[in-house]
This record gives structure tokens, sequence and C-alpha cells, in this order.
């Protein structure tokens, strides 16, 4: 239950003053309705309906001399009239209170949502290496709605708990034995069907299990949709699929049977109890008839709390395990949070380099537990204004590299320097301004080609995104588009082929003219002709920027100034193309004449 004390923290420290107006309108909710309650009696008797000697009621009796001082026939419309306006009065603070407790759930709710996402936005990088993004979808969605539900329903059990006891308090005031008979009653029950509340949390967590997996799967079965249509996956994946959706249906139905269980257990409870507490009320303390209608009155409003109360706990405990992912997901963030809150980094300068980027005997792995170096004794420069090209086979590090290089990751040993300070600080906010990176499988948003490309530089005039888009060789089929900028790209609007992807994320990499480019296999995907366009072009800004390339395809760095050959996390080679191509015993030949096999 400490998770969800934790979130009710929360919540009364977002709802501030309004948290306790609410709880106060809940107190005189319940106050109102008991008072409600005690005039039904005499309301009665002025009636006709009963004639019992009300004097030794409390409250009533106070009543009844009040009323003394009236003429007979104005006792009746008094209390008719006493009636209406303290049910009118308690339905209208009902209604402001039920509005209340959504405007302040809802609220609450949308803080815990942007919060998430902020935190998620404000961890570092290697937050992102270690973990499954589709945990934060799941999160995000199915366990917020279930934290939404297990708030809503705290505040519904608060309040219920606190008409309770204003109820109780009543009752207590009428008769003291009775009332403590029936909490005797109710605590027996509550100890009893603790059983039921703990199964309910075994349910809840295997719920969050099932859920998980549910999310988890669907998410990676329509990623790889290709695969499984090829591959002819399909009956594989809808048997897990059934398997996984009937275990959900069992879950939930097996949580309906323990409901329900409950609910038999305390109508029968109830059942028998009120023929208890008629007995007792007679046989043995002789209780008043006035007294004894009241407290069932009393308690035929109260019982159905009581249930109440029992359910409501239950779906409380369901929920925690989704309390827990949340405050896991929120610790994690935090244990791997960015030295600079998101405001400040979108206010940094970027860096200006007179000279270069350098790392000095680096070091660096992703588990420092784990005895194997992602990257080892790395020396390398990088002097601005030139192509770097990062060569190697599969997994020697290249990415790695390109990651510390823009100050995502930081080395365990050994450090990256520019122009010759160590990055640290601040400094690595500023470097990061000044690069714009394009992965392999580039990012495009479901909007129109302008509204991609001007994400990154809102101000840029139709001039500056036709040359960016020249740029990159894509000009051209962007104007054959029916829409040209303005084509939609993606579900909502049209497909582009990979390469014709990779050409507009160039686009927009090089419309924000960083200092630092880097592309990482950012042009795979491209034809010969492209590629040929695409060098010409880097060939051009690299007398304006720093460009970083990691290229399997060694043609796309024919002209790069330096090339560096990692191989197992190590460098092995260094040096211009043209040079480390004449070195026949070296890999970087050896890779050259391996792509040169395949060609022919
Ligand atoms: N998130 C990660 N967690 C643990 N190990 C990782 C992670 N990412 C990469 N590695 C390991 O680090 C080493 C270097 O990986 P890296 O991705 O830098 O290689 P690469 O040269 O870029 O490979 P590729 O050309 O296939 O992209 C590999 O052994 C890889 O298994």
């Amino acid at each position: 239950m400490k998770q969800i004390w934790f979130y009710i923290k929360r919540l009364q420290a977002f709802a501030g003053k309004w948290f306790y107006i609410n709880l106060l309108g809940m107190i005189v909710i319940g106050f109102l309705e008991g008072i409600g309650i005690y005039l039904i009696i005499p309301m009665l008797s002025l009636i006709g309906i009963f004639n019992l000697n009300m004097g030794s009621v409390p409250l009533i009796s106070w009543m009844l001399e009040a009323l003394n001082g009236l003429p007979t026939k104005l006792n009746l419309p008094v209390i008719l009239a006493i009636y209406t306006v303290l049910l009118v009065g308690q339905a209208l603070l009902q209604r402001n209170q039920t509005i209340m407790n959504v405007k302040i759930q809802q609220g609450f709710i949308r803080y815990l949502r942007t919060d998430t996402y902020q935190s998620l936005l404000q961890a570092n990088w290697m937050f992102f290496l270690k973990k499954r993004k589709t945990d934060f979808n799941h999160v995000l969605t199915s366990e917020l709605a279930r934290v939404s539900q297990g708030t809503s329903l705290t505040l519904k059990l608060a309040t219920s708990l606190i008409f309770t006891v204003v109820q109780i308090i009543f009752a207590f005031w009428i008769s003291v034995e009775l009332t403590a008979v029936v909490l005797l009653s109710g605590l027996i029950l509550a100890v009893v069907s603790r059983k039921f509340i703990r199964n309910a949390k075994r349910l809840g967590d295997r719920t969050t299990e099932l859920s998980q997996s549910y999310f988890i799967g669907i998410t990676d079965h329509f990623n790889g949709i290709k695969d499984i249509k090829s591959n002819r996956l399909e009956q594989s994946h809808l048997t897990w699929f059934r398997n996984l959706c009937s275990q959900m249906e069992q879950n939930l139905n097996r949580f309906t049977r323990l409901q329900s269980n409950t609910q038999f257990f305390y109508r029968t409870a109830s059942a028998l109890l009120v023929v208890m507490f008629v007995y007792l009320s007679f046989e043995v303390l002789h209780v008043q008839a006035g007294q004894l209608m009241l407290i069932v009155i009393i308690f035929s409003r109260l019982w159905p709390r009581f249930t109440d109360i029992q359910s409501s706990a239950e779906q409380i405990v369901s929920t925690i395990s989704a309390f827990k992912s949340l405050i896991e997901l929120q610790q994690d963030c935090e244990e791997f949070k960015e030295q600079y809150s998101l405001d400040i980094q979108s206010n940094v300068q970027p860096i200006h380099m007179k000279q270069g980027l350098e790392c000095r005997n680096l070091y660096f792995r992703y588990d420092s537990k784990h005895s194997s170096y992602a990257l080892q004794h790395i020396n390398v420069h990088i002097p601005i204004n030139s192509m770097t090209a990062i060569v190697g086979k599969s997994g020697a590090g290249k990415s790695t590299l390109i990651d510390i290089l823009m100050g995502l990751v930081q080395p365990e040993q050994g450090e990256v320097l520019v122009d010759g300070a160590k990055l640290e600080g601040d400094k690595i906010l500023s470097l990061r301004q000044s690069v714009s990176y394009v992965a392999q499988d580039p990012f495009l948003f479901n909007s129109s080609i302008r509204e991609n490309l001007m994400l990154v530089e809102p101000g840029a005039s139709e001039e500056q995104l036709w040359e960016a888009l020249k740029f990159s060789a894509s000009d051209e089929f962007v104007r054959n588009l029916p829409m040209g900028l303005d084509t939609i790209l993606g579900d909502r609007g049209i497909r582009i082929s990979g390469g014709e992807r990779q050409r507009i994320v160039l686009a927009r990499a090089i419309l924000r003219k960083p200092s630092i480019l880097v592309l990482d296999e950012a042009t795979s995907a491209l034809d010969t002709e492209n590629e040929m366009k695409i060098q010409l072009t880097l060939d051009r800004l690299k007398h304006n920027m720093t460009i970083i390339v990691i290229a399997h395809r060694l043609s796309t760095i024919r002209n790069a100034d330096q090339v560096v050959v990692l191989e197992k996390g190590e460098i092995i080679q260094k040096g211009g193309y043209q040079q480390l191509s004449r070195e026949s015993k070296g890999t970087f030949s050896q890779l050259l004449s391996y792509q040169a096999e395949a060609k022919a």
C-alpha cells in the first residue's frame, strides 16, 4: 500500500487546498445525510404511520421541543421544509463535490502523464540503451490508466470511509451498545475478508504481467509484420495471441468471481446480522422501537458502504502493481537523469570549434561489471572542416565511438577533448547543439515534408528549404510529388522509399547548418546515382563543417580525408583513404577487396 500512499501524498501536493476542501465537502455531505435520516422518524410519526415515543432519542427530543413552540398543524410542513432544504443542499454539495473530484483527479493524471513523459525525455542515452522502448509505451498508456483508476478508487474509498465514520458517530449517539455490536460484526467480517484482498492483489499483479506481454507482443509483431508475412509465421503468432487473450480473459473472470464471492459473503453476513441484531435489541438490550427504527435506517444505508469499501479495497490492491511500475520507471529515469533540465538544454549556444575533436586513451563498457570493452585504447584526432570516416566490421564499435563523440555517453576511462579542453559539463550540451545526426533508419513524423524540415529550423525560408533538399539530392523527387513540400508522409499520406527517406532526413540535418554532421550509415539505402550526388554534396560541405561518416559501403567515403578502421573495439588502422587502400596487408584493403568481389 505504500505505493498508493506515495501517490496520494503527491495528489495532495498537486491539489493543494482543494484536496482539503474536497475532504471537508465529503464530511459535510455525510453529516447532512445523517441529519436527513434522523428526520425520517419524526416525519413518519407525525404522519401517523408510527406512534413512537421519541423523547429519549437525542437530537429528535431537541427537535420535538423546538416544534412544541409552534402550532401543531405547522409541525409537519416545518419538518418537511427542513427535510427538503437538507436534501437539496446535500444534492447540490454532492454535485459540486463530484465535479471537483473529477477535476482534481483528471488534473492529477495529466500531471502524472506529463511528468513521466518529461522524466523519460530527460533521461540520458545510456538509459535508452538499457531499457526496452515498449515498456515506456506500456507504462504511459495502460499502466497510467490503471494508476488513474486506482487514484479515483482511493478517493472513492476515502469518501466511503468518511461517510461511514460520520454515520457511525450518529449511530453511537443513539445507542452505544447496538452500534458496538454492529461494528464488532463489521470488524470480524473485515478480518475474514483479508483473504479476498490478498487474492485481489495477486490477480492484479498477474494483470500487469499479462498486459505487459500483450503490449510488447503486439508492438513487436506489427513492427515485424513484413517478416511475419514473408516467412509465413502468421499461424504461430496467432496461437501466441490466442493463448495470451485467453489467459487475460481467465484472469478477469477470476477477479469478477472473487468480487462476486465477496458480495455474496457480505450479503449473507448482513442477513444473519440483521436477524441477530433485532433479536438482541428486543430480547437482551430492550431497546426502544424508535431507536431501533433509526438504527435500522442508518445501518441499511451504512451496510452497502461496508460492501463498497471492501470492493474498492480489492480493486485498489489490484492496481498496486501499476503504481509500482510507474514508481520504478520514474526512479530509473531519476537515476539516469541528464545533468541539465530541458529548459537549460534548449537555451545553450552551439560550440564554435577551432581545431577539432580528440579522443585520448578512451575505454568504454556498456556494463561495468562485464569485462569486455566495446571500445579500448582509442586515440584519434578529428580536425575541423574535414571528413573522417569510421569503418569496420559489424560490432566493431563504430556507433559506440560516435555516441561518445557526440557526448551521448561518457567514457569509462580517458577523455574526449574539444579544442584541447575536456568535454564535460555544459560543454557537452554546447557540443550537442552543434551536431546534426542522421541515422541509418531515419525518423520522419507523420506530417508534411515542410513540417518535418522546419522542425529543426522553424524560421527557414522557402529558398532555404529547397537549397537543403538540393544538397541532399531530393529536390527533384519532392518537386514531382503531387503536393510538393506539403505532401504528408507516412501513415496519413504518401509512402516514400527508404532512400528517399534518408535524403529528406539528410536535408533536415543540413538545414540546421550544423558545425558537425554525423552520418551513421545514412546513405546505405541510396542507389549509385544518388550516392554520387551525396558524395559531391559532402565534398562541398566539408569546407564549412566537420563531417563524421560511418559507412559499410566504402565507395561513400572515397573522398574522406581520414579513415579510422576499428576492429573489436580498437583502432587498427588510421590514415587517408588512398594511403590505407595501398597498405595491401591491412584490414581496410581487405574490406575494399571483399566489396570489389561482391560487386563483380
Ligand atoms: N546497448 C548495448 N548494450 C550492450 N552492448 C552493446 C550495446 N550496443 C552495442 N553493444 C556491444 O558493443 C559492441 C560495439 O557495438 P556497436 O554498435 O558500436 O558496433 P558497430 O560497429 O556500430 O556495429 P554495426 O556496424 O553492426 O552497427 C558490440 O559488441 C555490441 O554487441
